[in-house]
């Protein structure tokens, strides 16, 4: 059977070479890893409208503008998704976890070295580049 795609709005806090990270909690899917903030896109919700929302909801900030960066299919073996990444360019107050999460600014240059779910190596090479 064909396992349901989540989409998914993620996130990419950059200011000075440095991106802000939350941690997953434990007992979710792909838990104890470092994320970009983001979330499931809910029905009726366009993918700027669920990203918007859940860095909201997550990080406390509001998104004032951002451009695409890349978009992700990948299948883990429990769940299939489809991240679409966003560069946000512009936002309104200071990333700070809304929910408990562990919190961090790392250095573009040291992401390669955490523990990631395995979609988001797409992302970090990505932003080497830029
Ligand atoms: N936010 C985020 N999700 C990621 C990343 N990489 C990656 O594979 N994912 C996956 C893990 C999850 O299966 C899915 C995101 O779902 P989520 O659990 O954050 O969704 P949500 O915030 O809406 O949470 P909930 O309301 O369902 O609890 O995407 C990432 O860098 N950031
Ligand atoms: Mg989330």
């Amino acid at each position: 059977m064909t396992k349901k795609r989540v989409h998914v709005a993620v996130g990419v806090i950059l200011a000075d070479q440095q991106v802000f990270l939350t941690k997953r909690a434990d007992n979710v899917h792909q838990g104890g890893k470092w994320e970009f903030p983001g979330g499931k896109v809910e029905a009726n919700e366009t993918v700027y409208q669920a990203l918007s929302r859940e860095l909201k909801e997550e990080i406390g900030i509001e998104v004032l503008s951002c451009i695409p960066l890349v978009e992700i299919s990948h299948d883990y073996v429990d769940k299939s998704v489809l991240l679409e990444v966003f560069i946000i360019d512009n936002y309104l107050g200071e990333p700070s976890a809304q929910e408990g999460q562990q919190e961090a600014w790392f250095e573009v240059a040291t992401l390669s070295t955490l523990d990631f779910p395995a979609a988001n190596i797409e992302i970090i090479n990505k932003l080497k580049g830029c």
